[in-house]
């Protein structure tokens, strides 16, 4: 079974090296991530396309691999195809003949080509022929070029004939770490995790940086959205996850700052924060998920105020979008149901924003900071390469405790997605399996028997860890997590 694999329209129409140089990433990213799923994968790069060979002895690997595939940037799409040598035109009619006999029978049907190499036969005689040739020889209703009931795709290759079996839907964009790195500022709320996404579709490397407002808890939320967003779009590429605690910032606001500015000045100490951590790893800008409106912040005379505190290029993706359509972009990448259950930890919600700042009065009130504040909370942050999420994750948990069986009493609690649970839900004799998926179980954990003890369970095992940290952060000691 092999996967080729097409290039984005816009990677095509560059200049031959520009094209060659983004060909060879996309190659490189989708071996990075593929082999992730198993390293007998091979991936080999043609002029417009590249072939994905599935390791024949483990054919059940097409879904995940079909899966990966689909969430890896720069891909138009991918066919999924079954792949046969041939000698003449008639060859490959005999070859398509006992594939897609039954599937016609009583059906209408057509025969799509598309052809490359050299041969004495061009697609539409191929069309013809394997069409006619199908027609003539199976129960089929007849040949139907519009709208047809079965589409016989196929793909001519010099002497390789490929049988299309699925079509599959990419992401489009560029390949990862075409462009430069940015870092996007990310507070596991709806916005921030789509403007995040559309630059790792972009094909930059996207850093995340967090600004610490609301505790442990805020911060194990937000890297779940982090590291999902890495692991499904970007894996290829490691990025880092900075965490600045920035409860003295809030306070010196609450303390010094006019009421109506508070929210205006905490996101330039944001942006400023962002500026020399962005300036100490190279970085040349910043991403924000602001969108025009959304909130007092977000006029244009105060995002002005806000750009004013740094050179660095700041970038919104969002800025012209709808809130639901933006909402409705996270539920496609999946970020959605992390950011329903962060609540929000803005400590700085004033009463009156203001809608207008003058930036002469912002600055005069931000000479009432202590003059080292900026200095005090990057010394204080905490930059991690993002892959340590999940090791992190393992070390904290051992607070309380990963099992490889269940005792008897014991209840799991499956946390995966509700999608997830259905296609392949959690079955294990004699033991009570309840699914409540993540985002709704820092809510329902509360109504459950406490005499009882819980084991969650996700298959990769990090959710799972991270929504027991949640629960003991809580003070729930009845809570495990469980790793068959
Ligand atoms: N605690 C934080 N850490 C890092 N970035 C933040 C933080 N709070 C806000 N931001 C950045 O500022 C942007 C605007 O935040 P704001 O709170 O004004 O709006 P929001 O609509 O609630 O954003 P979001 O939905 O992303 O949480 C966010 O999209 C994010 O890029």
């Amino acid at each position: 079974m092999k996967f080729i694999v097409k290039l984005y329209p816009e990677i095509m129409m560059k200049s031959k090296s520009v094209r060659v140089r983004f060909t060879k990433m996309l190659e490189t990213n989708i071996r990075n991530v593929l082999k992730n799923v198993d390293d007998g994968v091979k991936v080999l790069r043609l002029y417009d396309r590249i072939l994905v060979k599935v390791p024949t002895d483990k054919p059940e690997l097409c879904d995940t691999f079909a899966e990966r595939l689909a969430c890896i940037p720069g891909i138009a799409h991918v066919v999924q195809v079954s792949e046969y040598s041939f000698d003449s035109i008639d060859h490959i009619y005999q070859q398509v003949l006992p594939k897609y006999r039954d599937e016609i029978a009583g059906k209408t049907f057509c025969v799509r080509v598309k052809r490359s190499g050299n041969h004495d036969f061009n697609s539409i005689e191929v069309e013809r022929y394997v069409g006619g040739g199908l027609n003539q020889h199976t129960e089929a209703l007849g040949v139907k070029l519009k709208d047809p009931d079965v589409t016989v795709n196929l793909e001519i290759n010099q002497d390789k004939l490929y049988m299309v079996e699925r079509r599959i839907q990419g992401l489009g964009g560029f390949p990862m770490a075409t462009q430069e790195d940015v870092l996007s500022l990310i507070s596991g709320g709806f916005d921030s995790g789509v403007s995040s996404f559309q630059f790792i579709k972009k094909g930059a490397r996207t850093h995340y940086c967090f600004f610490n407002l609301g505790g442990a808890q805020h911060e194990i939320g937000v890297k779940q959205v982090a590291y999902h967003l890495w692991q499904k779009y970007g894996e290829s590429h490691k990025v880092r996850f900075i965490s600045v605690p920035f409860e003295p910032v809030v306070e010196e606001i609450l303390e010094r700052i006019d009421n109506g500015l508070m929210g205006v000045v905490l996101k330039r100490v944001m942006m400023r924060a962002a500026t020399r951590i962005a300036d100490k790893f190279g970085i040349q800008a910043l991403v924000t998920g602001e969108s025009l409106g959304q909130v007092s912040s977000q006029t244009l005379t105060n995002l002005n105020v806000i750009d004013r505190c740094t050179d660095l290029l700041i970038l919104r993706p969002l800025i012209a979008m709808d809130k639901q359509d933006i909402i409705n972009q996270s539920r496609i990448i999946g970020t959605e149901d992390f950011a329903k259950s962060i609540p929000e930890y803005c400590g700085v919600i004033s009463q009156k924003p203001t809608v207008k700042a003058i930036l002469s009065k912002v600055e005069a009130q931000e000479l009432k900071f202590s003059e080292d504040l900026i200095d005090r909370v990057i010394e204080s942050a905490v930059v991690m390469d993002i892959r340590d999420i999940a090791a992190e994750m393992n070390q904290q948990v051992t607070e309380t405790e990963t099992v490889k069986d269940v005792a008897s009493g014991e209840i799991i609690i499956d946390v995966r997605a509700p999608e997830e649970e259905e296609r392949s839900p959690l079955s294990i004799d004699n033991v009570m399996v309840k699914a409540i998926p993540f985002f709704k179980l820092a809510t329902q954990f509360a109504d459950l028997d406490k005499s009882k003890t819980y084991l969650l369970y996700c298959d990769r095992g990090v959710m799972s860890k991270l929504q027991a940290l949640y629960l003991v952060e809580q003070g729930y000691t009845n809570v495990k997590v469980y790793r068959p």
